[in-house]
Formats: structure tokens, sequence, C-alpha cells
């Protein structure tokens, strides 16, 4: 037999008195969600039912087995069920024993029990379907933070990224990325963390570039009240908000000479003292860092220790810019105007052929940032159905300052090229006569006559 379960709260009662078990079971009928199923003994239960009911209610002394060895085997069955024994006996010892074993609730057979019974049920329906709500909620919060779900792409470039992050959050190993701007960096450790073991801790981010030199170490490490001048409290650094959790640090190349030191004794220690403190406090922080930087170059430049960077390169992930992986662009655009369209509560709108051509003739310094930016605009600007090329406004980051702009003469801007060339190739005049496609008497006779 199979016991109604898919729409409705299903109910299997285990007694052997058919008057009390007919009365139970039409007192919990009166519940139009409920599907009550009768049960003589424990055999003809077990006997007839294979998936697992909502709840079972059984009767303490029933001829065919005790009780406890009931429940216990209901528990070996079906092990999440909720069991609620009804019994004539009001011996406490005896309900401590069969709720120790695991027992939900132990009603006793007297003028109240339809009611109490009544309530344990609802009690344990309410329960189930909150329990319901939170598996489906864990479900889709895993489904948002897939990877493919957060990042879209369709180029070989984005699958290897994928079997990189893959390996990222199985391990707490630390994780460097590398790209340009906009490519991506922080979405890739937001989704490492969501997909880690940690995904329930906090994920915290930092950018570098964005705090001042002289507040890093403050800012990364907490200080104590007094620590300095304008420390009028304790504050909490980023690494203890982190704790437990991810702490992804952007830009990485920017931190500070004078706390490369400091950083690298944190991770090697697992602990840090707040500035102005001296309480050792202990880290369990898995660190993401990423950087538009090659971090190799910066060590032999000087700029990285070379300790520290071994620290953190850990698992390497680098993302191409977009214009190396063509495959993304009308991928990523179509994906971007969609939600978009959803956004803003437009038809859906389709991208022209000659649009798609645009978008893949540009070179996009800003990587995704850009093309999104591009999309948006394109999806408020566009009134047909249909995205055209001139919808497409893609912004150049601002130019430096042009030498055009200053007024000068034909021979000035002259001088001014000359120079440039001569300070780039190290005074070298025969190589930038070459460069340049002029005598070379033309550029030593500016060099005498001091114009240069
Ligand atoms: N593969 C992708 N799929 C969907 N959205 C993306 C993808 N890559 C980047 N984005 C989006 O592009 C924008 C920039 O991404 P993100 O901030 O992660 O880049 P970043 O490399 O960290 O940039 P920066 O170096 O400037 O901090 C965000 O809105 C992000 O959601």
């Amino acid at each position: 037999m199979k016991v109604e379960t898919s729409t409705s709260f299903s109910i299997c009662i285990i007694e052997d008195d058919p008057w009390y078990g007919q009365l139970l079971q039409y007192q919990l009928s009166l519940n139009p969600d409920y599907r009550v199923s009768l049960f003589a003994s424990g055999r003809e239960f077990f006997d007839t039912v294979q998936e697992q009911p909502d709840v079972v209610t059984i009767d303490f002394a029933l001829p065919d087995i005790s009780g406890d060895k009931l429940l216990q085997r209901l528990q070996e069955r079906f092990p999440q069920l909720p069991v609620i024994v009804i019994s004539a006996q009001n011996k406490i010892t005896t309900a401590v024993e069969l709720l120790k074993l695991g027992a939900t609730d132990y009603l006793i057979k007297d003028e109240y029990t339809k009611e109490l019974l009544w309530n344990a049920i609802l009690k344990i329906k309410e329960n189930s379907s909150l329990k319901r709500q939170v598996k489906q909620l864990e479900r889709q919060l895993q489904e948002k933070y897939n990877f493919s779900n957060l990042l879209k792409g369709n180029s070989p470039a984005i699958r290897a990224t994928f079997a990189l992050m893959e390996r990222a959050s199985q391990t707490p190993v630390n994780v460097s990325i590398t790209g340009e701007t906009g490519t991506g960096k922080e979405l890739v450790a937001k989704a490492i963390h969501m997909n880690s073991e940690r995904q329930k801790e906090p994920f915290v981010a930092v950018n570098m570039a964005a705090i001042p030199s002289e507040l890093v170490e403050s800012e990364l490490f907490g200080h104590e009240k007094g620590a300095f001048t304008g420390a009028i409290g304790r504050k909490i650094g980023k690494f203890e908000e982190a704790n437990g959790g991810t702490l992804f640090l952007d830009e990485i190349g920017e931190l500070p000479a004078g706390l490369q030191a400091k950083l690298l004794r944190v991770l090697q220690e697992r602990e840090l003292q707040r500035v102005g403190g001296n309480q050792k406090i202990k880290l369990n922080v898995r660190l993401i860092t990423a950087t538009h930087k090659n971090l190799a170059t910066e060590v032999q430049q000087g700029n990285l220790r070379e300790d520290l960077y071994y620290r953190l390169i850990g698992l390497p992930i680098a993302l191409p810019p977009l214009r190396e992986r063509s495959h993304d662009i009308v991928f990523l655009a179509k994906h971007f105007l969609d939600e978009f369209c959803r956004e803003y509560q437009k038809p859906n709108l389709k991208i022209s052929p000659a649009a798609q051509q645009k978008l893949l003739t540009y070179n996009y310094p800003g990587n995704v940032r850009e093309l999104k930016t591009a999309i948006e605009l394109a999806a408020v600007l566009s009134n047909d159905g249909e995205i055209q090329p001139g919808d497409i406004l893609f912004t150049p980051p601002a130019a430096p300052k042009s030498f055009l702009a200053e007024e000068r003469t034909l021979r000035e801007y002259t001088y001014v090229i000359i120079r440039h060339h001569l300070d780039k190739y190290s005074n070298n005049v025969p190589l930038v006569a070459q460069k340049l496609d002029v005598g070379r008497s033309t550029i030593y006779k500016m060099i005498q006559e001091g114009q240069l």
C-alpha cells in the first residue's frame, strides 16, 4: 500500500482497539489536509506501508509488539519519522524512557487525548513544512551560486576556469586570481566561497587600492582604542570580520611594502594582534587575492616579498581579457540583455546581426564590466524589438590629456616629440633619428641650440 504523501499530510495510526482507532481516525480526518490510515498491528503496518508517512501514532500496548520495540523498528525503517506514543499507562518513567528513545510525544489515553493529539500533529506539520522550506531555500541558494549560474561564459577559457574553481572550492588552499579590470575576479572569488564549506560564514571583500596607505594596517588587522591619534574606539579589522569565512583582498599588488612582513606573519601564525593591542586573536580565514599585475614581475622588481608571494600564490586562476574570449562576447551580451529586460520590465529584446558584429569588433579595455554597461544602455536606448548598432555606445576611458590640447607652434611640437623619443631611447640619437625618420644632424643641431 502506498500511503498518500505527495499533496497531503499522511498520518498512520497503529491501534489494536478498533473503536478507539476509528475514533482517532475520524477526529483527525476532520482536517481535509490529512490522509489518515488505520492499522491494527505493527506487522500490518510494516507489511503494507512502503513510503515514509509524515507521522505515526502507536498504541503502547499492542498484542504483537511492545511500544518501545515498535518505536525502534519504526526508527530503523524511517530514521526521520515523528512517532507519537499513545498509552493507557501514566507511568512517568515509561514516558521518559520512550522520549529518550526518540518518540516525538507521549500522550495518555484519557478524555483530552483527541485535542492533545490534534495539537501535537499540528506542531509536527508546521515543523516539517518549515524544514521543507529551509531545504528548498538551501537548494535555491545552491543553484544561485552554481558556478555556471554566477559566471556566464561559453569559451574554453571560462570552462577551464570552472574546473579550477571547483578544485579551489574543495580545498582550503589560498587562491590568487589575476586578470585585467572587469574580467570577473571578485565574482570568481565569491563563487568559490559560496561553493566551499565556508559558504554560511562571512565573505569579506577589501580593495587595497581604495584604502589610503596609512590606514591599511588598521583596516586589515583592527586597532585598540587610543592606538594612534584618532583611534577613538576599538575597531575590528577585516581579517577578524572574515574569521571562519573568506577574505578577498583585491588589488593585493597595492599592499604597502611596510605591511608585507606583518601580513606574512599573520598568515603563517594564523593569529593577529590588533594595532596597539597585545591580545593574540586566533584566525581561521581562507584568503583569496586578486590583482591585475603580474605578481612574479612585482617580486623581480622588488615590490613584493618573495616569501609572501609564495604564501599568496596558492592555486592561481588567470582570467583572460574579454577580447581574447570572443566566444563569450555575444553569449554574455545576450545574458545581460535578458537580465536588464527583466529588470526594466521590457519585452525580450534581441541583438541584430549587425549589432553583434559591432560587439565582436570592439576591444573592451574595461572587459565584462564595460560590455555589461554598454548592454544596459542599449536596452534603455532601443525602441524596437532589436538592438541595432546605433544603440551600442562604448565609452572609451578618459584619454590622457592630449598634448595637442596645448597651443604650440609646429616647431615646438617637433621638440616635444623628439625629446619624448630621446627619453624613451636613452638619448640614443641614431636610433631616435631612425624611428622618427629625420636626419641625425637635425637632432644634434637642436641639442646644440639648447632647444632639447
Ligand atoms: N563571466 C561573467 N558572467 C557574468 N557576469 C560577469 C562575468 N564576469 C564579470 N561579470 C560582471 O562584470 C562586472 C565586473 O566583475 P568583477 O567586479 O568581478 O570584476 P573584477 O575583475 O573584480 O574587476 P576590478 O579588477 O575592476 O575590481 C560585475 O558586474 C560582474 O558581475
